[in-house]
């Protein structure tokens, strides 16, 4: 069924409460989340998006059930992956001629996912208009590597509504579909999330993106992305947070990050936490195992942090494949302006404490010198090293 979002516009999308995995299991979700696309009936009937491959005979059937589906006059992709574009194939098969209008990297990526299907595409760059009757018109905006080089959002003249697609989504299941209806906590900590883990890499085309948009000067009283709640109350608020978490994004907070197998390390992970509350009582200290912690939680955490400290016993001469594997991850988020130390703990050939701070070097992150380095077990004498280590993660 569709829902009015304002005037002759419609969400004709999928909610989904059983979503638990995004990006396979890159992407834990916590709160279901749902795929937006949306139906304008001005005197042309524009399609903006469709949903994930999966829901695709569905969401055909849905607007089927609404408008005859010849009556489409133009679609818009903001952005080829298939969570937005999988009911595409299905669609084009019943109304084949129909104008799509996206980018150029839109049609690449298109036909790179679903082959050649000769499909009419018409090709636009930011600033490109398409009126849409009733004296309204649509404004495109490329929005490169937000967050592939296909997305673009799309503007509506009139009712001042920008279809931003992935940007300002949060992954979360609002069957109310308005942010003034959704529980604001979770819609912040679930665009936070987003935010640190799948568009933090791209934060400084981001912070020209969002100038470029201010110049713009497009009044807008609605921000309608392709996930989670509809920014209906004050959408600008997320437009602001984006810029704040675009740019080297902290507060005051020190997350330490550790995996252990015999409970060295944790030991070591929690006399560092203490310390930290010691010599800051003001600061926020958060301990978290990678084992039993969900990455993307803890990632969301990281870009809250001013500093962080990490840590691992050694392990094959090297560290624990969950903590070698966390990094690799924490490497691709782009993190900047942070600290970090490392800590651990070794057998016979101490590895894991240098091996640790090149991974966090080439993570991007400024790390000091000083590493606790304990021998087998902590013992009374090791704590020694940590006011030090504190006190140089936290200068
Ligand atoms: C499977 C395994 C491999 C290890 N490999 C090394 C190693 O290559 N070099 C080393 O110094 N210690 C090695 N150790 C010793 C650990 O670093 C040591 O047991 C440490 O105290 C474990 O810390 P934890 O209590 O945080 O798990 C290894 C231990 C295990 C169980």
């Amino acid at each position: 069924m569709k829902r009015q979002v304002k005037n002759n516009v419609y969400w004709i999308g999928y909610i989904d409460w059983e979503l638990k995995h995004f990006h396979g299991d890159d992407y834990s979700v916590e709160h279901g989340s749902s795929q937006n696309a949306y139906l304008i009936e001005e005197e042309k009937t524009v399609l903006i998006d469709t949903v994930w491959l999966p829901h695709r005979f569905e969401f055909v059937d849905n607007l089927e059930q609404e408008i005859d589906l010849r009556n489409i006059d133009y679609i818009v992709v903001n952005h080829g992956e298939c969570d937005h574009s999988g009911a595409l194939n299905t669609l084009m098969e019943k109304i084949p001629d129909t104008p799509i209008y996206c980018t150029a990297n839109a049609v690449k990526s298109l036909e790179g996912q679903y082959g050649k299907k000769g499909w009419n595409f018409h090709v636009v760059k930011t600033g490109d208009t398409l009126d849409i009757g009733n004296g309204k018109q649509l404004i495109f905006v490329e929005m490169p590597m937000l967050h592939w080089p296909d997305s673009m959002a799309t503007y509506m003249t009139g009712d001042n509504i920008l279809f931003s697609n992935d940007a300002f989504g949060q992954h979360y299941a609002v069957e109310e579909l308005f942010n003034d209806k959704a529980d604001a906590c979770v819609m912040n900590r679930e665009a936070m999330k987003y935010f640190a883990n799948i568009l933090n890499p791209y934060a400084p085309l981001l912070t020209r993106k969002l100038k470029e948009i201010e110049a713009l000067r497009l009044q807008i009283d609605m921000i309608a992305p392709s996930h989670g709640a509809i920014w209906r109350t004050e959408p600008m608020q997320i437009v602001e947070k984006y810029a704040k978490w675009a740019d080297a994004y902290q507060e005051n907070q020190v997350t330490i990050v550790y995996d252990t197998m015999w409970n060295g390390t944790e030991k070591i992970a929690h006399a560092i936490a203490k310390e930290v509350s010691s010599q800051s009582p003001d600061t926020v200290v958060k301990v978290f195992n990678i084992s039993k912690t969900d990455k993307n939680d803890i990632m969301t955490e990281i870009m809250k942090s001013k500093a962080i400290a990490v840590g691992s016993p050694t392990v094959g001469n090297d560290i624990l494949s969950s903590v070698s594997g966390w990094l690799a991850f924490l490497k691709q988020l782009k993190f900047k302006k942070k600290k970090a130390g490392a800590f651990g703990t070794w057998g016979w050939s101490g590895e894991s404490v240098p091996h640790l701070q090149q991974y966090l070097k080439d993570a991007g992150f400024d790390v000091i010198e000083e590493g606790v380095k304990v021998y087998w077990a902590p013992k009374e004498e090791d704590w020694e090293a940590i006011p030090g280590f504190v006190q140089s993660l936290l200068q």
